[in-house]
């Protein structure tokens, strides 16, 4: 399923000051990379999109998800996965728990798509195993695997391989980009990783320094 994301005039305000304005539109299986200093609003961005921007911030925009403008909508009724420098897993659930987790539970044949996921992502046998024993890049394939059961119609991504070493981070990158584009997930990277945003193959946007 090709999904596409619109950023329609975004422009978001601390105060009365304008954080960040952009106009995006981000295609299947499309990354836009945004970049900017620390504190130039890359997490407020998201967190507009993603549908939980504090109030302390003014917004005007409109976020359009395959042509549905979804921008008062709920953030649980946006269908946004979302992929963090840690990787959200819950302690107290299996991995195949946290990956059916997500999952609508009408899909047909849960349990078997799920066992394949992990299999596909070299994570065969995974689905008892505690999440406490997983290493940092076994963890973070779970969150990517955990995001893209979940059917999102796009996907955010907040410096999801900062926190890896630099031969786990290749290897997760690869995975990351070669898989949205196979779900044809469009996508908002953030990070202060020049060499993120070259993987992607996709359009940078620099934001200003406040
Ligand atoms: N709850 C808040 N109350 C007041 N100001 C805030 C709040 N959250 C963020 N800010 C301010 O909004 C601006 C943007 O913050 P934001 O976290 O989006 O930046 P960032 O680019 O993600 O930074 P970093 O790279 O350090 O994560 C900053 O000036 C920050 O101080």
């Amino acid at each position: 399923m090709a999904h596409r994301l619109l950023l329609n005039d975004i422009r978001i305000r601390l105060k009365e000051k304008v954080l960040l304005s952009l106009n995006a539109e981000i295609g299947p299986g499309e990354v836009l990379t945004v970049m900017g200093p620390s504190g130039s609003g890359k997490s407020t961005l998201l967190a507009y999109v993603a549908g939980f921007l504090d109030p302390i911030f003014s917004a005007q925009g409109n976020i359009l998800l395959d042509g549905e403008d979804v921008t008062s909508k709920p953030a649980e009724a946006r269908h946004i996965g979302l992929l963090f420098q840690d990787p959200l897993l819950f302690p107290h659930l299996s991995v195949g728990g946290n990956l059916l987790f997500g999952m609508d539970r009408r899909t047909p044949n849960r349990k078997q798509r799920m066992c394949d996921a992990l299999a596909e992502a070299g994570l065969q046998g995974f689905e008892q195993r505690d999440t406490a024993t997983l290493s940092g890049g076994q963890k973070a394939r779970v969150a990517l695997l955990r995001v893209l059961l979940s059917e999102p119609r796009a996907v955010l991504l907040d410096e999801p391989f900062s926190k890896l070493d630099q031969s786990l981070r290749d290897d997760l990158r690869r995975l990351v980009f070669a898989r949205l584009r196979q779900a044809g997930l469009p996508a908002l990277l953030v990070t202060h990783d020049a060499a993120d945003a070259q993987a992607t193959g996709g359009p940078v946007v620099e934001l200003a320094e406040h």
